[in-house]
């Protein structure tokens, strides 16, 4: 049996494209995530996405990271999904119903609401998540904000300088984080403009994450460093974000389907 896939990338964010809206695919789990994402392959990725039929929605996106970690939002893959269904879509994911559709800015997505409770990060006690009392080293006092998926914001004077392969699984992994963290490091060059990096929870550092560029520039507008639309500079490249007036986060940019092919299970070691 073959299974056919898109290859789509958001910025350099990359995802292998699983369609089960029309036809029922093998039942994904962990392992066959991790599987496919490995980079030896041929195929590899940052994500695997896996679309399939909703009763709420167009279609559900189910998002599992490179180790395997089924998680609720994904930014990048959601405007991916976006360009690959053609039209304006509800789509159904485990951190809500979110709404896509196409501009003439690229694909643009409306992500939901933040959440800052501290039990909505969530966060291991009580905290103030406007100015987290911790550090590790030279990244001090973060913001923390729930945009479907849990973020930790550093803001830096400069990103490039910090030594995100240490410091990030660090942060990722501790005890603070109970479903551990996506660690973004920031700088704020604007009253419109974020440079951001972001060692992404269960994929590493990426070449870009919508749901940390959400999340960023969250963080820096509660702290009214930026005003309420600002552009975030990824290594891969720049994602428009707004904090709209009704609370609601739209992120706009590039979604780009970078190949199409199929694969035999059995050469990944998966039985089905
Ligand atoms: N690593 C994230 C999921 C993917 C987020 C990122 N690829 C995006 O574009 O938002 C997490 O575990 O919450």
């Amino acid at each position: 049996m073959r299974i056919e896939f898109t290859k789509m990338h958001g910025l350099g964010n990359d995802f292998v494209v699983l369609d089960a809206r029309e036809r029922p695919l093998p039942p994904m789990d962990a392992a066959f995530a991790a599987a496919l994402a490995e980079r030896h392959t041929g195929i590899g990725c940052d994500q695997l996405i896996v679309l399939e039929p909703s009763e709420l929605a167009d279609f559900r996106m189910r998002i599992f990271n490179a180790d395997g970690s089924e998680v609720e939002a994904c930014g990048n893959a959601t405007r991916a999904v976006g360009l690959l269904h053609g039209r304006p879509a509800r789509i159904e994911t485990r951190g809500g119903l979110l709404r896509s559709g196409p501009t003439e800015a690229g694909i643009s997505v409306e992500m939901g609401k933040p959440r800052f409770a501290w039990d909505a990060i969530p966060l291991a006690y009580a905290m103030d998540t406007h100015a987290l009392p911790v550090a590790w080293e030279e990244l001090v006092n973060p913001v923390a904000v729930n945009v479907g998926n849990p973020h930790v914001i550093f803001f830096v004077e400069d990103p490039y300088a910090i030594d995100m392969a240490r410091l990030g699984p660090m942060i990722e992994t501790d005890p603070l984080f109970p479903e551990r963290i996506n660690v973004n490091v920031a700088a704020v060059a604007g009253r419109d403009s974020i440079v951001l990096r972001v060692w992404e929870r269960g994929a590493g550092l990426t070449r870009a994450c919508g749901t940390g560029a959400c999340a960023t520039a969250i963080g820096a507008m509660r702290r009214g460093l930026v005003d309420r639309r600002v552009t975030v500079a990824l290594p891969g490249g720049p994602l428009q974000i707004e904090w709209a007036e009704d609370d609601g986060i739209v992120m706009t940019g590039p979604a780009t389907e970078a190949f199409r092919g199929s694969f035999d299970p059995a050469d990944f070691g998966i039985i089905i």
